[in-house]
């Protein structure tokens, strides 16, 4: 076996369960140095593959996924934590691509009101493609804050503010520089994206509310939304001053945080379910939809001061380290109930709407629960613990959610 992470001693002193009901085991690879290991060694009735032997299940990084899809026989059974092209929703410029296609159809098919559906990401142009048509909006809006993003990359690297022309003119001239040895297929993507200027903030504090969204087939559509989720807090205040010293803006949007909660929570939960939706049916037709595969998203959204949620990534790997112990916990349930709806094990029946911690949210259509009450702000399947939809358990739900979990792993402590 693989070495088992810090966390995993100290979660559980109990021994490996054994298979008790004398199936044959489930042989799994492990590729990752995380939660998922622990998950998988600890699950009943699994065991780790040998070196060269066969395996029914691989939890691997999207390295491995890269190199090795393309080789790969699966039998039918064989189970694997990626699909093959995950990156048409998770590297920035691409997800923007798909989702700008997918609002022109729905406009030409159904008109303003549905194309509208896909007004949750801010406006973005992809660079240096995109350069002149994001000049264009840079000058019409002059005067507001961009954000700069490295399409490949993540934690924060290369990210930057600008909000003078000049910025964004060097800028262009430095990526053609940059790339004028190399071959256009190796040159750099960038997203200009505009900055939300008026987060939501929580004691002073910006923040991004991770939920996870699991995928188990694309052609139908069908996903599972988790019930538990965090939010990472920045760890300073809130200010626009770091960009431009003369502007010093310290938002203080909590004072009516309860009564704006109240009136607005079913409305906010409808919303993310439509950014969750919308942005999975815009890859619906580029994703290869293998039967093996599935993926486990982990959606970062940030509210601003009207709580309109805004999406601002889609992850396919999303950390699966711990900060704290609550924190390990959370995510060992998660990989737990990803696993137990994965259901190597054919346990289910196929007709679960619920399974541990997910809800299912979409199966070819929007999922109907029997369970569910409406909420007087609309009906939308977000979960919630046990009365699905009342206003009440919503806004606790999004009060569990804004829990804030120590984030010295994620880097986070500027968050733009
Ligand atoms: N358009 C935006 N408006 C306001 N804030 C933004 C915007 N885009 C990104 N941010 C902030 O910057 C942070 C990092 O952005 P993003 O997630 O896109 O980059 P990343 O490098 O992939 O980071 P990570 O790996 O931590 O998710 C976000 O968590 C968010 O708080």
């Amino acid at each position: 076996m693989s070495k088992v992470t810090p966390e995993y001693r100290s979660a559980c002193d109990r021994s490996k369960p054994e298979d008790r009901d004398g199936r044959r085991s489930v042989r799994y690879r492990c590729n990752t140095v995380n939660i998922a290991q622990d998950v998988l060694y600890r699950r009943p009735g699994w065991v780790e593959a040998k070196e060269n032997e066969d395996w029914d299940f691989i939890w691997c990084d999207l390295a491995w996924i890269r190199d090795n899809s393309n080789h790969l026989y699966m039998e039918e059974h064989v189970r694997i934590n990626h699909f093959r092209n995950q990156f048409e929703l998770c590297r920035k410029n691409l997800m923007v691509k798909n989702l700008k296609r997918h609002r022109k159809n729905l406009e030409k098919d159904f008109g303003h009101t549905e194309a509208s559906k896909c007004d949750f990401f801010p406006r973005t142009f992809v660079l240096p493609n995109e350069y002149h048509l994001c000049l264009e909006e840079f000058k019409r809006t002059l005067g507001s804050t961009w954000i700069m993003k490295p399409a490949g990359k993540s934690q924060g690297k290369g990210i930057f503010l600008f909000r003078k022309l000049k910025e964004i003119m060097d800028f262009k001239k430095h990526i053609t520089r940059s790339d004028e040895q190399r071959d256009t297929s190796q040159v750099e993507n960038f997203v200009a994206q505009r900055y939300i200027e008026n987060p939501y903030l929580i004691n002073g504090r910006k923040f991004d509310l991770r939920v996870y969204v699991l995928v188990t087939s694309f052609v139908p559509l069908k996903a599972w939304l988790y019930r538990e989720g965090f939010a990472r807090f920045s760890n300073t205040r809130y200010s626009l001053s770091t960009i431009d010293d003369k502007c010093i803006l310290l938002h203080q949007h909590l004072k009516n945080h309860t009564g704006l909660l109240h009136s607005r929570v079913g409305t906010l939960f409808e919303d993310i379910d439509n950014i969750f939706v919308c942005s999975l049916q815009s890859v619906q037709k580029v994703i290869i939809n293998d039967k093996h595969c599935f993926e486990l998203y982990g959606y970062d959204i940030l509210l601003d001061e009207n709580l309109k949620p805004w999406l601002i990534e889609v992850n396919a790997s999303p950390s699966y380290v711990a900060s704290s112990r609550e924190d390990y916990e959370m995510k060992f349930r998660l990989l737990e109930d990803t696993l137990n709806v994965i259901d190597v094990e054919r346990r289910l029946t196929g007709k679960e709407k619920r399974v541990g911690g997910f809800d299912l949210m979409w199966n070819g259509g929007p999922v109907h629960r029997d369970d569910v009450i409406p909420a007087t702000c609309g009906s939308s399947p977000f979960p919630s613990n046990t009365h699905l939809g009342c206003v009440n358990d919503r806004e606790k739900q999004l009060r569990r959610l804004l829990k804030p979990i120590a984030t010295s792993s994620m880097n986070l402590s500027n968050m733009f």
